[in-house]
């Protein structure tokens, strides 16, 4: 599991050095070098665990600390201290903090803390899935499917859960819910009380991919200093979800392979083999039959993963769709930012039915969670949408989307026109907007996306996501 982390420390050399160890350990590190930094950064982002120091020069940790704990109640934090005092300690414990400990070069009580944090955190997230507060989320009956394509998408996903030994691809434009789906599947069938293990290749560093997957036994690398099981082994009994499997590095990719034939595993350094019990399920926007006739993915995994294929299908495909999951998303941003917000306006809903929606599901709840954010009264209207949503042409059939225009007499295709209103798009919008375009034009290649960006496959997904 890849945990999240916010590290604030308001002296850039040790706030540099943590980073870049806890990095090198596997943490997906975010910094920031002031309490109010970090404040900002938790409207939008939410880490697993926040790394605080006690002394700053503004807010202190524990100014932090009291005002995180109002909005995220159940973020973990750890305060980091050089000369903190037992006052100071019983303080954070009364505001709630997870760990109290000294701040050393050679990080060794926050290593000792952060191995207890997500210790907690894998724990919590078990009970939770026991608690089967996912299962209702992801119910059948609550999936949205007024169009006849998702219908009968669905009717396939129904059998798809009752065979729950059944190998399943999911394929589908980026954004139009194939993970989503693959959890409908997970948790409507006989292993929804077990876990579902979400693996997201391109965000986890190669380097550590082989032990993250299998596991290791202590000592069998640097830097091994424990033994640790892999994730298929956590799936014990329930479903792995290969996120972008496309990106599974070569080598990996054989090692899979055996693992779903032989269904057993051996950790890293292990002399034991240990069976498993799992469903395996992946999910990729490229065409995986060209990435096995360029020699980039393994012919027999392809096969032995394409025993069933299900294509998601775009949004523009089930367009009965849009306003039902439109009115879910608002519902649900309206309670996460306490909103007025109550209904949908005549205004929006005809933005809505004629926009094309490239990015599909995401972009759909990314753009009402925007708008609702922008919201004060109780009926959304299409003035809370940005300029170039609302502009958008009206298509009777709705093919290739063109979010950003390619003036007439432009004869490079590669040419597109960004045209924003000044104070109405923050740059959020705009990146969302070139990122779509790429990604449109790469067919939803994000590898390719991300490096026609000039940015890293993690950045991009973490723009995405944001
Ligand atoms: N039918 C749906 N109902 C409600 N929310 C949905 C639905 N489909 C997708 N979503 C939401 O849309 C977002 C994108 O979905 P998801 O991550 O599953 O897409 P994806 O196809 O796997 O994307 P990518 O190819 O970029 O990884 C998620 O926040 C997901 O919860």
């Amino acid at each position: 599991m890849t945990w999240h982390l916010l590290l604030v420390e308001d002296e850039a050399s040790v706030r540099e050095a943590f980073a870049l160890r806890l990095g090198n350990q596997g943490y997906v590190v975010q910094t920031a070098a002031s309490g109010e930094e970090a404040l900002a950064l938790l409207r939008s982002y939410e880490p697993d665990i926040l790394v605080l120091d006690l002394v700053m020069p503004k807010l202190s940790g524990l100014d932090v600390l009291a005002r995180v704990k109002q909005t995220s109640p159940h973020l973990l934090v750890i305060l980091l201290t050089a000369r903190g005092t037992v006052k100071d300690a019983v303080e954070a414990t009364k505001l709630g903090a997870f760990d109290f400990v000294a701040k050393s070069i050679d990080m060794e009580d926050l290593q000792h803390a952060l191995n207890r944090a997500t210790e907690f955190l894998t724990l919590q997230r078990q009970v939770r899935l026991q608690s089967g507060q996912e299962s209702a989320r992801y119910a059948l009956d609550r999936v949205i499917a007024k169009s006849p394509t998702t219908q009968s998408f669905l009717a396939r996903v129904r059998e798809l859960a009752k065979n729950d030994r059944v190998t399943v691809l999911l394929q589908g434009e980026t954004g139009t819910g194939k993970q989503y789906m693959g959890r409908v599947i997970h948790f409507n069938s006989a292993r929804a009380h077990k876990p579902c293990i979400e693996v997201d290749c391109p965000a986890i560093p190669r380097e550590l991919f082989e032990s993250e997957l299998f596991g290791h036994e202590k000592g069998s690398f640097t830097g091994a200093s424990g033994r640790r099981c892999g994730l298929i082994e956590m799936a014990e009994g329930g479903t792995v979800l290969f996120d972008e499997i496309g990106d599974l590095p070569l080598p990996l990719q054989t090692k899979l392979l055996r693992v779903i034939e032989e269904r057993a595993l051996r950790r890293i350094g292990g002399s034991t083999t240990i069976p498993v019990e799992v469903r395996f399920m992946a999910a990729t926007n490229r065409n995986l039959k060209e990435a096995v006739a360029k020699g980039e993915f393994r012919e027999d995994l392809y096969f032995r993963l394409n025993v069933v294929t299900l294509t998601v299908p775009p949004l523009r495909d089930r367009r009965e769709d849009i306003i039902p999951l439109a009115e879910q998303f608002l519902a649900r941003s309206a309670l996460a930012f306490r909103k007025p917000v109550r209904t949908l306006g005549e205004s929006a809903v005809a933005v809505l039915s004629r926009y094309q929606f490239p990015g599909n599901v995401r972009e759909l709840s990314n753009l009402m969670e925007r708008a609702v954010l922008f919201c004060s009264e109780e009926s959304l209207d299409a003035s809370h949408f940005p300029s170039d949503v609302q502009d958008s042409p009206v298509t009777s059939s709705i093919g290739a989307s063109a979010p950003l225009s390619v003036p007439a007499g432009w004869l490079d295709p590669a040419l597109v026109q960004l045209t924003f209103r000044v104070g109405e798009q923050s740059l959020a919008d705009l990146e969302d907007r070139i990122i779509n375009e790429v990604l449109r034009r790469t067919g939803g290649n994000k590898t390719l996306a991300a490096k026609q960006l000039g940015i890293t496959r993690w950045m991009l997904d973490r723009r995405r996501r944001r």
